[in-house]
């Protein structure tokens, strides 16, 4: 497996596999830049394919978290932790602690905090070991906790500014909102959602997840397979990475997708078959800030949650200069936003 060739590589700091014979921990650490700060970004677990598909995936997440904290303002740089998922490796509190080592041994250039796979719980468990994590139960700490909820409210108010620069008004009522992935964020946007008075079509992989959308809200299940193409004013993508893509995005009836997924591109050139689309598209990492707010306030300390609220309403203003850009400069917006991104870190290295 090469990997200064890999494609995703991106003059990433530094790559690091760990191992653990006793709980049979194997996970890697993806550290892209430490330029604004120490790298900041959750740690996933998942069963990937292969060592090679758990790369890819750790060196696409951490350069997104690079780019991420630096719109967002969070004094973090960016990084990712994967932790491969094995039934030889069952989750237990101790295969979290070894990955605390693993945090630990870093010596603070790597901050974690939850990502898809991991809960507040694990954190918890993490922090035993190492001091470099966020997110923890909020009895430890005054801002901050679990991500999601934040997450959820910075896709939500971002998704009506991206719709009312799409439609020319952020009213919710009786517009359909397709969201794919109902767990941890999107269930908590459905709720916003659902209270905005729009409605909803779900999809998600997981039937307890889906099970619980459908009992607490007058939802419409679609089936994993259509939830892109379903006949939608809004998609929201809140699963995985890699579904917008040269098969998927000519099948979207959506006008705008706004959604907490990392990595919704599959590469950089998908962001302009969007815009040939008049697709509007709320770059991933900008929409979805708001868990990374939410965790750099609680690992600098001494925030309120009056100020985290406060920094997660300016998502909304962000993405509608990058729509005006977009726009006036004829570039999708995820070229806008990546343009930004480069821009703030390249200052930062200057400084
Ligand atoms: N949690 C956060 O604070 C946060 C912050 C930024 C970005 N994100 C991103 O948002 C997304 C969701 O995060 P989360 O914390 O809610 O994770 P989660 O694991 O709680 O929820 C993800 C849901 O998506 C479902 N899913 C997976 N594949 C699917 C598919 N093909 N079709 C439909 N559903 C599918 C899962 O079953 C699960 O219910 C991830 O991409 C994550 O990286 C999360």
């Amino acid at each position: 497996m090469s990997v200064f060739d890999h494609p995703e590589f991106d003059d990433h700091e530094s790559i690091t596999w760990f191992s653990d014979s006793d709980t049979g921990l194997r996970a890697i650490v993806a550290i892209h830049s430490t330029v604004l700060g120490p790298a900041g970004g959750g740690v996933r677990r998942w069963a990937y394919a292969s060592d090679a598909e758990a790369l890819t995936d750790a060196l696409r997440l951490s350069r997104g978290m690079t780019y991420k904290s630096a719109v967002a303002g969070v004094r973090f740089g960016g990084g990712k932790g994967v932790i491969l998922a094995s039934e030889d490796a069952p989750k237990s509190p101790e295969l979290m602690a070894a990955f605390g080592r693993a945090v630990e041994a870093l010596g603070g250039r790597y901050v974690t905090a939850e990502d898809v796979g991991m809960t507040v719980e694990d954190m918890r468990l993490v922090r035993e070991q190492t001091a470099y994590v966020s997110g923890l139960p909020p009895v430890e700490q005054s801002a901050g906790g679990d991500p999601g909820p934040w997450t959820a409210m910075g896709v939500f108010l971002g998704l009506k500014a991206a719709v009312a620069f799409a439609r020319g008004s952020d009213d919710l009522k009786g517009l359909r909102v397709a969201v794919q992935g109902v767990g941890s964020v999107g269930m908590q946007l459905c709720r916003y959602l659902n209270e905005a008075g729009a409605e909803l079509q779900v999809a998600d992989v997981n039937a307890r997840n889906l099970d619980r959308a459908r009992s607490e809200l007058p939802v419409t299940v679609v089936s994993p397979d259509d939830i892109l193409y379903t006949d939608a004013d809004v998609l929201a993508p809140c699963a995985l990475g890699n579904i917008l893509d040269a098969d998927s995005i000519p099948r979207i009836r959506a006008g705008v997708i706004a959604g907490a997924a990392n990595n919704q591109l599959s590469t950089e050139d998908d962001g302009r078959l969007l815009t040939e689309r008049g697709i509007l598209y709320a770059p991933d990492y900008v929409i979805n800030a708001g868990g990374i707010i939410s965790c750099g306030l609680e690992y600098h300390g001494g925030a309120s949650e009056a100020d985290l609220r406060e920094a997660i309403h300016r998502i909304p203003e962000r993405l509608t200069k990058i729509f005006e850009e977009s726009r006036s400069g004829g570039r999708p917006t995820s070229e806008v936003a990546d343009a930004w991104a480069r821009r703030i870190v390249a200052e930062g290295a200057g400084a």
